[in-house]
């Protein structure tokens, strides 16, 4: 199976890594000449991936045209660029595997619908779950969730891409990956909020818990299954990126507790921070859906500019209830 990536940011550079590992070829899209120059001269990703040596067997380029020819094509673009990538590809009946973690502004759609409507033809699976790109280029151990509702589609993406150190578990619950990674990005902002503002460690756990009771809500109310919500791709990686600097979302959050402006803390940054797009959109999904998300609702206000001393006596105002509601 010969695997086409499109996208050369950090997660694209690192997946393309894994998919090259015993020296197998891979072609690698990148949108920057100079990342496309890098990786085909020098094996580097300097502006997204620094520091990791690549296998020579990954061969980049500039132009989607190139991928034609790969028997599956992992999309690693930012959530909010793909359908513009991929309709910008030709794609047929080939596999798409959406590595991108968030909801599309304006229609609403998970990653995968947008998929679909693009490429009608295309089988789609996910790949999600926690999993910091540089670790995984490092080679430290790492599992993720590969879902893919055809059973042959989903054993030989995971024969492909299963590697030493990189471990994929099956599920036939698309819908379930998907929501678990778009929603811990919103989330994980607000972890990041609980530690610049100096909120502690009890409220960052009672955000991890609560966070999490909001993404089964909504994920359950979307056709999701709570063992998926509950495993790699939903709670595994809302650990991951609650709890760590190296995570985008949380140190937007941060910056946003310490007073910072969302505006100021995003502008001219060439990595994304995909929970500051998927907010608002995932907060009128929930409305659309009659859920319940203060947490999301919360993240929304701050973005938008709110003061956080108001938006924490808000959400700590609200009506108790009962824990499991
Ligand atoms: N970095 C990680 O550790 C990691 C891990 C798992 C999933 N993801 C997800 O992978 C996706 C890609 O993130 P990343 O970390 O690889 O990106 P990145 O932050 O490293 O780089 C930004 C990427 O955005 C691309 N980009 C900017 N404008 C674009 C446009 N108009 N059209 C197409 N592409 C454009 C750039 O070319 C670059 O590839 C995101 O959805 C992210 O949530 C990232
Ligand atoms: O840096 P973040 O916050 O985009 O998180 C990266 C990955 O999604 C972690 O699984």
């Amino acid at each position: 199976m010969k695997i086409g990536v499109i996208g050369g940011g950090a997660w694209g550079t690192a997946l393309a890594q894994v998919a090259a590992h015993g020296n197998r070829d891979v072609l690698l899209w990148a949108r920057e000449p100079d990342v496309v120059a890098a990786i085909n001269d020098r094996h580097e990703n300097s502006s997204f991936l620094a520091g990791v040596a690549l296998s020579p067997t990954i061969r980049a380029m500039g132009s989607l045209g190139d991928l034609s020819g790969c028997d599956a094509l992992l999309v690693v673009t930012p959530a909010q660029h793909v359908r513009a990538v991929l309709a910008e590809t030709s794609v047929g009946a080939t596999p798409l595997v959406l590595c991108a973690k968030g909801i599309e502004a304006g229609t609403r759609m998970l990653i995968g619908e947008v998929a679909r409507q693009v490429h009608p033809h295309a089988p789609v699976a996910v790949l999600s779950g926690p999993t910091f790109a540089h670790e995984v280029a490092a080679g430290l151990p790492t599992a993720v969730t590969l879902a893919a509702e055809d059973d042959d589609l989903r054993a030989a993406l995971s024969d492909r891409l299963a590697a030493p150190h990189f471990r994929p578990y099956a599920s036939s619950d698309v819908v379930g990956a998907e929501i678990g990674g778009a929603v811990k990005n919103v989330l994980a902002i607000a972890c990041g909020v609980v530690e610049g503002a100096g909120l502690g460690q009890n409220a960052r756990a009672a955000l991890i818990a609560r966070g999490f009771a909001e993404m089964t809500r909504f994920g359950l109310a979307r056709g999701a299954r709570a063992e998926t919500l509950a495993g790699l791709s939903g709670l595994g990686d809302l650990v991951l990126t609650c709890s760590s600097t190296s995570s985008r979302n949380f140190s937007l959050g941060v910056g946003l507790g310490r007073g910072g402006s969302a505006g100021a803390l995003m502008a001219d940054r060439r990595t994304v921070a995909e929970g500051a797009f998927t907010a608002p959109v995932l907060a009128e999904a929930a409305r659309e859906a009659g859920v319940d998300m203060p947490v999301t609702d919360a993240v929304c206000h701050l973005l938008a500019g709110a003061g956080i001393a108001d938006v924490i006596a808000d959400l700590l105002a609200r009506p108790l209830r009962e824990e499991g509601a």
